[in-house]
């Protein structure tokens, strides 16, 4: 497939621009929030908001794609666990002129591919996020998708300080956007809007 170079030949993102919209679109937000993981934070970005608007995300994902390139790779498939991936990962799929596809949580909770998503062994993947809080949506990731000869590289929109201690294993790009507030105790209750505002 072909890449769409016109997009992002010199992409670059700026953390307070990007900040800036996140504001803008109300995607940045201030409570008390029950993450994902269980942390309660006092800031919540709600990248959907974000996501929403095509001249936002384009952007976003061509910075990302640019990033990608410079280092050198060559993914054959970009992965985003659903939800929050979804959006980010098929327009950065779509810049780096990959296939885009995304894996779910089942049931039980567990992360998988379905709708006969299949990724061949030596195929090069892509995670794309929109938050990283811990990491633990990402690995999960990388851990339906490892197998022997396959490389992973992480990225989100977005990061908490929490995630970046999990990424030891495998190449991650640095955040486009890092919110550095500190997570606050765990058992405090969450005012509204709270989990999965
Ligand atoms: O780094 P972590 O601690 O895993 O947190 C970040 C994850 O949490 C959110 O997804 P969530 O699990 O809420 O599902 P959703 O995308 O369906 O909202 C977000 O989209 C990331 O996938
Ligand atoms: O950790 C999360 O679940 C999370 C944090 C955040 O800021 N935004 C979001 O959508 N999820």
């Amino acid at each position: 497939m072909t890449p769409f170079p016109e997009i992002h030949s010199s992409a670059t993102l700026d953390a307070g621009l990007l900040e800036q919209q996140l504001r803008q679109e109300d995607a940045l937000l201030s409570g008390h929030f029950r993450l994902s993981s269980g942390l309660h934070s006092d800031t919540y970005v709600q990248c959907a908001r974000f996501l929403r608007r095509p001249e936002l995300a384009a952007p976003a994902a061509a910075a990302l794609a640019a990033r990608i390139q410079a280092a050198g790779l060559q993914p054959d498939v970009v992965v985003g666990p659903a939800m929050g991936g979804v959006v980010i990962g098929y327009e950065l799929a779509r810049q780096l002129g990959t296939p885009g596809i995304f894996t779910e949580r089942d049931a039980d909770g567990q992360m998988t591919l379905r709708r006969g998503f299949t990724i061949e062994p030596g195929e090069k993947v892509i995670i794309a996020e929109d938050v990283v809080t811990t990491g633990k949506s990402t690995l999960e990731v990388a851990r339906v998708l490892r197998e022997p000869g396959r490389r992973s590289a992480g990225r989100g929109l977005a990061n908490r300080p929490d995630g970046r201690k999990r990424w030891a294993d495998f190449p991650a790009f640095r955040p486009a956007f890092g919110h550095s507030r500190d997570l606050c105790a765990r058992y405090l209750p969450p005012a509204p809007p709270a989990y999965r505002w």
